[in-house]
């Protein structure tokens, strides 16, 4: 499902990342300054790597050997932070509305009602994103998300920001997210415990370099 194989150099910092997973859900575990963000930013297509390869699903997204760089726009990525970054403007069903309304009407995968359902959030549709509680918040971005019908799902951090209950409570819409859609995922955690929630596939990260990879 996926086959990164990515260098990059920061300056002084060198990045080496080359794993692969064939599970729905892939961890990438590691400590501060390992270079996590920077693996979800080269398969965004927020950075160019040096020299390597991104294959999601047998689709090269970068090949430096084929000459392949897919723009950010057409790699169909969603990603998921740890603050929700969503519109204060707009509301949540607005919010959630985003990214769908930009597919055209052929690549729209997963509808509104799918989405509403799994994640629970009917009540909150009509509501203004700034009275949501911070479970809340990360519902609406994860719903915001999966409305882009992403090809892969990066999930940076997605529940660090939450307290112990909260984290329990938003897991298991993960959990559902990972069996119901089938959706591939590339989850990044400090915690090593929400990573095997979802997956038995972890690569571990230090000083730039995949460590080890199960
Ligand atoms: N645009 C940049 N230019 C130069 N160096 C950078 C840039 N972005 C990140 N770095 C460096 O790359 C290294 C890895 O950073 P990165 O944010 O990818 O690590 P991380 O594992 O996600 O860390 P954290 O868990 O703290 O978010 C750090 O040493 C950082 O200072």
């Amino acid at each position: 499902m996926l086959d990164i194989d990515v260098k990059l150099n920061h300056g002084s910092f060198q990045l080496h990342a080359q794993f692969q997973s064939s599970h729905l859900v892939t961890g990438l575990f590691g400590p501060s300054g390992a270079g996590k963000s920077s693996v979800l930013n080269l398969i965004a297509g927020l950075l160019t790597p040096q020299q390597g390869h991104i294959i999601v699903d047998g689709t090269p997204l970068f090949d430096s050997r084929q000459d392949i760089n897919l723009p950010a726009h057409r790699r169909r990525i969603g990603l998921v932070f740890q603050d929700a970054r969503l519109f204060p403007h707009l509301s949540v069903r607005h919010n959630l509305l985003y990214g769908y309304h930009l597919l055209k009407p052929d690549q729209r995968q997963i509808h509104l009602d799918t989405v509403v359902e799994l994640l629970e959030i009917g009540h909150l549709l009509g509501q203004s994103v700034q009275k949501l509680s911070g479970g809340e918040k990360q519902r609406v971005g994860l719903g915001r998300a999966l409305l882009t019908s992403p090809r892969l799902l990066l999930l940076d951090e997605p529940l660090a920001a939450l307290d112990e209950r909260l984290k329990q409570q938003i897991l298991p819409f993960l959990l559902k997210t990972r069996d119901e859609l089938r959706l591939p995922m590339l989850y990044v955690s400090h915690a090593l415990a929400e990573i095997h929630y979802l997956t038995d596939s972890v690569a571990f990260l230090d000083k730039g370099q995949i460590v080890s990879a199960q």
